[in-house]
This record gives structure tokens, C-alpha cells and sequence, in this order.
């Protein structure tokens, strides 16, 4: 499925661990029916076992594909292709992607995470589909995600290289900073607390998407 920068506005990443004990398919759902654009499954230090794994891999993508949403699989090639997911998303510290481009089907989605502009650059040559650019602000949801950059850390990027690339901010962002995101640059925007915790995942993301809408016309 080719990326329509469309699907990158409200960006869903997700795994177990983020779910507070409630079950990630109904927060998936809820969180679809509110405005979700893209889903991850970031299964992460969960205390599930592989089986389990892919066994709510496949629940999740069943959702995904259900309500057409691309689903896009964390670091792991081979439960993206178990899971017939629509492409991975990789950090600097994982897979490359000029390695991995040739193990998916051939429109694929690859997104790769990226603080600097040099890192996007080098992502552009990989035949990145989109770039993941974070932290924006501080995280409890991921501890090892470093010093957050800011909006700014989008705006670098965006004037130093020309790439034609599109970018999700990510990290830390909620309903109070989501339009400072959108006005840097970003496509979109992707979240992990602010819809997982969320009292109505529903709620979340549709204020979430409302305020992506808003923003990109003010922007
Ligand atoms: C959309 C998006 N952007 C960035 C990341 C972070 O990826 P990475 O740096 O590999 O860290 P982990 O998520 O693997 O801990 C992401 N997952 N999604
Ligand atoms: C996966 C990831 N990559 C950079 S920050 C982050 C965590 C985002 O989670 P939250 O939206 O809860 O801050
Ligand atoms: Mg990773």
C-alpha cells in the first residue's frame, strides 16, 4: 500500500505495555473510531511471550485491515512478515533499511527514526517512506528516548535537507503541544500515552485529529 501523507496525521503506536492492563485491541478500536490514522504495534520489554506476541499481532492487524488503517510493526522484520503488516518502523540502533527493504513486498512501508538532519538524509537514501522525528518533549513512555529536541528539532530538519519526506513528531505530545508540532513542519503526529491512557482512547483521538486538522491550515 503506497504512503498517502494523509495516514500519517494521527499516528497510533502501541503494545501491551502501554495498555495498563486493558486489552489493546478495544483501545485500538476506540482509538480508530476516534480519528487514528496509523497504527504500530510496538511490543516492548512486554512480559508476553512470542506466541502471545503474534497471537495479538494478529488481532491488531485483523482491526487494521478491517478499517483499512495501515499497521506497521516495531524493529521486528520477521513479525512484520508473520504478521503481513504493511511496513516496519526502525530506529538508528536497529535493522538497516537498505538491508531490510529487500525482505518486504515491494510497496512496503519503511519509517525510520531520526533526531538530526544528517540521520534524514541518510534515511532519504535508504528509500525511507517517512521519518519518525523525536523526542519532541519528555516521555515516561519510552526511558531510553534521550534529551527531547522540540518542534525545533522538526524545523532543522525540514530546512537543512531537502528531501521530499514526510515527518511525524513524536514523543511527549498531547493535547497542549500537538499544534506547535504541526505548525514545524509535521505531517502529523505520533502518540503513545496520550491515547493509551486516555480515559476514552475515543475522546483522545479525535481531539488529538481535530487539533492535527486545525493546525495544518494555520500552518
Ligand atoms: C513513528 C515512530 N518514530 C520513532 C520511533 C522510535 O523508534 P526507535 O528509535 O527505534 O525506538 P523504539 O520505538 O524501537 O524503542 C517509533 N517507534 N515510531
Ligand atoms: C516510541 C518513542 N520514540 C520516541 S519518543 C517515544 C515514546 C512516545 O510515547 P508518548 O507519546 O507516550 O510520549
Ligand atoms: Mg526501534
Amino acid at each position: 500500500m503506497p504512503l498517502s501523507p494523509s495516514a500519517l496525521r494521527l499516528y497510533l503506536v502501541m503494545g501491551s505495555q502501554d495498555c495498563r492492563g486493558r486489552d489493546p485491541a478495544w483501545i485500538l478500536q476506540e482509538a480508530i473510531a476516534g480519528g487514528v490514522t496509523l497504527f504500530q504495534f510496538r511490543e516492548k520489554d512486554s512480559s508476553l511471550s512470542m506466541t502471545q506476541t503474534v497471537s495479538l499481532g494478529k488481532q491488531l492487524r485483523e482491526l487494521c485491515a478491517k478499517y483499512r488503517i495501515p499497521f506497521i510493526v516495531n524493529d521486528r522484520v520477521d513479525l512484520a512478515m508473520i504478521l503481513d503488516a504493511d511496513g516496519v518502523h526502525l530506529g538508528q540502533d536497529d535493522l538497516p533499511p537498505v538491508e531490510v527493504r529487500p525482505l518486504l513486498e515491494t510497496n512496503a512501508l519503511i519509517g525510520i527514526s531520526t533526531e538530526t538532519p544528517e540521520e534524514a538524509k541518510a534515511a532519504a537514501q535508504a528509500g525511507a517512506d517517512y521519518l519518525g522525528v523525536g523526542a519532541m518533549y519528555a516521555t515516561r513512555s519510552k526511558p531510553d528516548a534521550g534529551k527531547p529536541i522540540g518542534p525545533e528539532g522538526i524545523r532543522r530538519i525540514n530546512c537543512k535537507v531537502s528531501h521530499p519526506l514526510p515527518v511525524v513528531g513524536i514523543g511527549g505530545i498531547d493535547g497542549n503541544n500537538a499544534k506547535e508540532v504541526i505548525q514545524a513542519g509535521a505531517a502529523g503526529i505520533a502518540v503513545i500515552s496520550a491515547i493509551t491512557h486516555a480515559d476514552s482512547p475515543r475522546r483522545a483521538a479525535a481531539e488529538l485529529r481535530e487539533i492535527v486538522e486545525r493546525s495544518r491550515l494555520k500552518s
